[in-house]
């Protein structure tokens, strides 16, 4: 086997050294009344297990329960290693850690290896990054939607006529607290959702000092707007915890080192209640532990960035990922 590993196509800084975030391409909603119809055997969900935007797609996928109803919104997820041409469905052996994905079952498109063929099955003259998650349309065989923020919003009503009865009429986005979520959003969505990514993927001193001091006045500003509730809308699991999560508990394993988020890891005392929020989450709700994959996580950032870890050597710290909730 060679040792020569992959290399990566991930310079993802503009010339400022900045980095910015493309705005996805793909706006339809699946709703009745709509060219996206609800349907069973009609829609698949892309994911990456390593991605936090797609992290909230399965997040909202898992607590609606609609991986019970068969043929609902069947998950394929792509390898953890993300290379020169773009995220992987068919599961190809590459030299370097990764962890496999599902394989491509979507019918029809086994044949297809990359994400990016779906793109431009969609769309022939699409020439931005094919990112995840993505929700394929097979009936017209075209993406109705590629971002994570609306997913989550028609999910969370989409499919209810064929959802178990406990969970129709469940909304994480509820009417009262909208105007609160969406503060919630206009801070943490900056600072740090993609804090961590302006902060990892600048390069120079100066855009990751940028980004790397508001995310963590950001993370003291949530510990103590969380305080002692349970969520961070007292009682109310929201789409506010949903979004939180998927960047807190990639933190320590990856954002510290890799990203070099250092000032402080989530454990260690610094945030008491946001550390105790997010074991609370991965350790009691259904859902959170479920689908979140720390080798994944951690095979995909420290192997596909090799603009940043040229060697691709994972870290094996910490241990454990996440500590237990009585610690
Ligand atoms: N705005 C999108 C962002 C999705 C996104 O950037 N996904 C990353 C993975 S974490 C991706 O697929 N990147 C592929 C690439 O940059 O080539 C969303 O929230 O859905």
């Amino acid at each position: 086997m060679s040792t020569k590993l992959p290399g990566s196509s991930l310079q993802q800084a503009s010339a400022d050294g900045r980095f910015h975030r493309q705005d996805s391409a793909f706006r339809d909603v699946i709703k009745n009344g709509s060219r996206f119809e609800p349907e069973r055997g009609r829609y698949h969900l892309i994911v990456a297990d390593a991605c936090p935007w797609a992290h909230r797609v399965l997040l909202v996928r898992h607590l609606k329960k609609m991986d019970t109803v068969p043929d609902l919104l069947p998950v394929t997820v792509v390898d953890s290693f993300l290379g020169p041409e773009g995220w992987c469905v068919g599961s190809r052996q590459v030299d370097c850690p990764f962890v496999p994905g599902t394989g491509n079952h979507i019918p029809g498109h086994e044949d297809k290896m990359f994400l990016r063929e779906f793109y431009l099955a969609a769309d022939p003259s699409y020439e931005k990054r094919p990112t995840v998650p993505v929700i394929w349309d097979n009936k017209l065989g075209t993406i109705v939607n590629n971002e994570s923020s609306e997913i989550i919003r028609f999910l969370d009503t989409a499919f209810d006529e064929f959802l178990p009865e406990d969970v129709r009429g469940i909304t994480y986005y509820p009417e009262d607290l909208r105007a609160q979520i969406d503060d919630f959003h206009s801070w943490v969505y900056p600072h740090i959702n993609n804090g961590v990514y302006r902060a990892g993927f600048a390069t120079t001193s100066e855009a990751y000092e940028e980004a790397v001091f508001p995310l963590f006045e950001a993370l003291e500003r949530a510990d103590k707007l969380i305080g002692d509730k349970p969520y961070v809308f007292d009682d109310r699991l929201t789409e506010a915890d949903i979004r939180l999560y998927t960047t807190i508990v990639r933190f320590d394993p990856v954002y510290h080192g890799h990203f070099k988020c250092n000032i402080q890891q989530i454990r260690g005392g610094r945030y008491p209640h946001l550390h105790r929020w997010l074991r609370t989450l991965y350790w009691t709700v259904p859902g959170f532990k479920e689908t979140t994959n720390f080798a994944s996580i951690k095979a995909h950032y420290y192997g596909s960035h090799k603009q940043i870890n040229p060697t691709s050597i994972v870290p094996v710290g910490p241990i454990p990922p996440i500590e237990p909730l009585d610690n």
